[in-house]
């Protein structure tokens, strides 16, 4: 039964399709062939009430439909008879509609000459006609891509809500098409004007033509509805009494939604004064969304990470607290050729404690610390990111002492080369001045020492200039034995562990995994007793069930089978041919 009213779907949708493209013998053949069919499986299927009704409700409506193609049949046939064919010019509708500009199908139908089915197949709710849209003889609403959409569109009043006038039109036009009489009366008016066009404006006052919903209305006349003066409103009362307020009295009232706006923003007093407070003191300027996304987005306040927090990297934790922290520390002794440095790179593989040691570096020698990711400021403010670079420096001076931390630094500071875009070249270079202007700090002006600290995985795609400013460049390795077993010991330090873990074959086991790795392999080990004991207990709903406080039951010991089945789960993700590369680097260019 599916697969008849599919293939009838179908065939009545062409019909449809062939009926608007002007094919109306076509599209009778089609409906009557369809009636046929459907008439068949109607004398087959007389036993089941509900079903015969339907079915013959959706015959006799495509009855209706193939008389009313019929009846345009005749219509048009009668104007070439007459030698009266439309004018070549598209009808208005067509002209002002751009969607049917696009369209290489014939113009649309006079909207009077639209049969009104459809409107009828989807707007009767009753109970039956409900059953029988299920099956979807009319498919439901497109956007004008449907020949049916755009065929009968006019009858339905709003097609795609783009128009404000859509609920009218749709009254209209179910004034109009629902009674099949006035359909016929304005088709004979037509015949007997001969001119579409003018018969749809010469209706009578009283039964105003339905608009067309993709026709705007005119401009209405500017005296069309003379306008109230405010005396008369008063008069009139529409004014509410509570609005009749006296000079500035209705702006007296508390806007809290006001205070957290950008142009009303007041420092509060104890609180420390921010950067955009201190550039723009009456609260807005021409760059405050920039400088204040700096503030939410780059400025870490707490970066909260010791030297102890990090495993090995000795010579590297050694450089920076020289090249950094002392200058801060000690800004009297770094002048002249013990100058501080303009800049730190840390490069290697990733996941090594790159970010981990600059962040160290901002918590040990207290300063403000921004943690910039080149990437997302690249992406973020496309176009403006030299000024965003300009802001950042002019906003590290206001707070220092401060470190500047760039992370993936390859991505802002990359060779100079034909391939830049403007933008690019620009950024680099706004980069490259700023960092000048950093070490202006020992020329004798008040002293803002401004570190710029910067990581990289790929130092080999630096730009030189930038390499020769980032004077001191620290290898930073993947973890050795020992390393790795004090990365252990930090990352489990807070669970319990079985006695019985072999730990010196475990680290051997991690041999080229990095920092990274090593602390997902332990969260991974910390996760598989909890699952086990999980799953001994039936799951997680049966094991609150029967114990008050689970988090007991679950939190077993860690052992070796844990830490195995990690290791097979977590990978390394470093490639070993990388790391040749970097070692090569460290030779030609490295300065720790
Ligand atoms: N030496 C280390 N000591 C302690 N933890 C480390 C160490 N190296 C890596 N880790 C762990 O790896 C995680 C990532 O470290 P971090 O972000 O510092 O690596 P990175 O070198 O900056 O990586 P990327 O180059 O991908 O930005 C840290 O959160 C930490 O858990």
């Amino acid at each position: 039964m599916s697969s008849i009213l599919e293939s009838a779907k179908g065939i009545i949708k062409e019909a449809r399709e062939l009926a608007y493209l002007g094919k109306y013998p076509e599209a009778i053949m089609k409906f009557k062939s369809q009636i046929e069919t459907l008439s068949q499986q109607l004398g087959k299927n007389q036993g089941d009430q509900l079903l015969f009704q339907e079915w013959s409700k959706l015959v006799n409506d495509i009855k209706e439909e193939l008389d009313l193609t019929q009846t345009l049949f005749d219509f048009t046939k009668g104007n070439a008879n007459n030698q009266q064919q439309p004018s070549p010019q598209k009808p208005k509708v067509v002209q002002e509609c751009p969607e049917f500009q696009e369209d290489n199908r014939q113009p649309r139908l006079p909207f009077n000459q639209i049969p009104f089915q459809h409107h009828h197949y989807r707007e009767n709710t009753s109970p039956t006609q409900q059953k029988a849209n299920q099956f979807q003889i009319s498919p439901p609403k497109q956007k004008a891509q449907d020949p049916d959409e755009i065929f009968f569109g006019g009858l339905r009043g709003g097609n795609d809500g783009k128009r404000g006038n859509n609920n009218n039109n749709n009254n209209n036009g179910n004034n109009l098409n629902h009674n099949p009489s006035n359909y016929f009366n304005n088709n004979n008016n037509n015949n007997n004007n001969n001119n579409n066009n003018n018969n749809y404006n010469k209706r009578p006052v009283n039964n105003p033509p339905p608009k067309d919903p993709d026709v705007w209305d005119p401009p209405s006349k500017k005296n069309d509805k003379p306008k109230q003066s405010q005396k008369d409103a008063k008069a009139n009362n529409i004014f509410k009494p509570q609005a009749q307020v006296k000079g500035n009295q209705r702006r007296e009232y508390d806007k809290p939604w006001k205070s957290n706006a950008v142009g009303e923003k007041k420092p509060v007093e104890g609180q420390r004064k921010t950067f955009h407070d201190h550039v723009y003191p009456d609260g807005r300027g021409p760059d405050s969304d920039l400088i204040q996304m700096i503030e939410r987005e780059v400025l870490d306040l707490t970066p909260n990470v010791s030297f102890e927090q990090i495993a090995e990297l000795e010579l590297a934790k050694d450089t920076l607290q020289e090249a950094v922290l002392l200058p801060i520390f000690m800004p009297q002794i770094f002048t002249g050729i013990r100058r501080p440095c303009k800049g730190v790179l840390l490069f290697g593989p990733p996941g090594t404690g790159k970010t981990m040691l600059a962040k160290a570096v901002a918590t040990t020698g207290k300063t403000t610390f921004f943690n910039v990711s080149a990437c997302t400021l690249a992406s973020k403010w496309k176009g403006e990111s030299e000024k965003l670079v300009r802001l950042l420096f002019e906003m590290a001076k206001f707070y220092a002492p401060s470190t500047i931390f760039f992370d993936e630094i390859d991505a802002l500071g990359s060779k100079r080369g034909d391939s830049d875009g403007d933008s690019a070249r620009k950024v680099k270079t706004q980069m490259l001045i700023e960092m000048d202007g950093v070490s202006g700090a020992s020329t004798g002006e008040e002293r803002k020492t401004v570190m710029c600290l910067a990581a990289t995985n790929r130092p080999w795609d630096l730009d030189e200039a930038l390499i020769r400013r980032l004077e001191r460049r620290i290898y930073i390795p993947l973890p050795s034995v020992t390393g790795r077993k004090v990365l252990f010991e930090i990352n489990l330090n807070s669970l319990k562990l079985s006695p019985n873990i072999n730990w010196d074959q475990l680290v051997k086991k991690c041999d080229g995994y990095s920092g990274a790795d090593i602390a997902n392999v332990c969260r991974e080990a910390s996760m598989l007793p909890m699952r086990r004991k999980l799953k001994e207990e039936g799951g997680f709903q049966k094991l609150q069930q029967k114990y008050e406080d689970i988090s007991n039951v679950v939190d077993v010991p860690l052992e070796q089978k844990d830490f195995d089945e990690a290791l097979k789960i977590v990978n390394k993700s470093v490639s070993t041919e990388y790391l040749k590369e970097y070692e090569n680097w460290m030779k030609d260019f490295g300065a720790g």
